[in-house]
């Protein structure tokens, strides 16, 4: 059933529950969240895996193994087989969190290492662009590599060092969503075609929006892909 039929049967059912506009709001809130993140989330990841071509075969390489010369769908069995492009997504958002910072007002005063007190009432903002780029957690921090999401080094890292998803019990809720539709995104476009970015790293600009957006439009070159054999299927 979609999402406004479920609203709009939870208030036939139990009128007075959701206001017209508590619909509106809620909608809204699903829209923007879901749609502007996931598609920042494509462009960047597409201009990274444009500007390492070294990457690029390599998930393509893990696609031809899930899929070969066959030009069916993507099903959902499929996406649990994604293991590397899964890396590339969290190394991507990793570097470029769609939403850049993230904010909050304390309902209680929180102590911090180092006596800093920060007290209750004061609105605090978290940066996880600035937080992911944090050499303790992330040698190097500016070079792209999907391999940081390799289970040994996952396991050694502080869990809030990674939170383009935010954390906490007003996460994301759509996070699981966004992978699979990053996933299905990226994998048919890879699979079809070659991407060579024309934009350079140093020439990219960000604008710190509520949505982390580029600010110029990021120019990548599509090419077919070379089938590599007859498909059978
Ligand atoms: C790459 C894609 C996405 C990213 C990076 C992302 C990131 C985030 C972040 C950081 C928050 C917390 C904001 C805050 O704490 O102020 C959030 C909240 C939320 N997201 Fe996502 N999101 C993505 C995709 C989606 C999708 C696809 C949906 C829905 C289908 C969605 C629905 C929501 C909702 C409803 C909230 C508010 C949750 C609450 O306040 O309890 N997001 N998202």
């Amino acid at each position: 059933m979609a999402f406004l039929d479920t609203l709009l049967e939870v208030e036939m059912n139990k009128p007075g529950t959701l206001s017209q506009d508590d619909i509106r709001q809620e909608v809204d809130t699903f829209t923007f969240e879901g749609h502007d993140t996931t598609s920042a989330s494509l462009v960047f990841t597409l201009f990274l895996l444009g500007s390492h071509p070294e990457i690029q075969d390599k998930v393509a390489e893990e696609l031809y193994s899930i899929f070969g010369d066959s030009q069916r769908s993507v099903e959902m069995k499929d996406l649990q087989q994604m293991v590397y492009l899964e890396k590339v997504i969290k190394e991507s958002l990793r570097l470029y969190p769609s939403v850049p910072y993230i904010s909050r007002a304390l309902i209680h005063d929180l102590n911090l290492p180092g006596d800093v007190l920060i007290p209750k009432g004061a609105n605090v903002i978290i940066l996880p662009y600035i937080l992911h780029r944090n050499k303790r957690f992330y040698p190097d921090p500016e070079v792209f590599d999907p391999e940081r999401f390799n289970e040994d080094q996952c396991l050694n890292r502080h869990p809030f060092a990674y939170i383009p998803f935010s954390a906490g019990p007003r996460n994301c809720i759509g996070q699981k969503f966004a992978m699979m539709a990053l996933k299905i995104i990226l994998s048919t476009i890879i699979r079809k075609a070659k991407i060579e970015s024309i934009t350079t790293k140093e020439e990219l600009r960000l604008l710190p929006f509520l949505i982390l957006r580029p600010s110029e439009p990021i120019m990548i070159k599509v090419k077919p892909r070379q089938v590599r054999a007859e498909s059978t299927v």
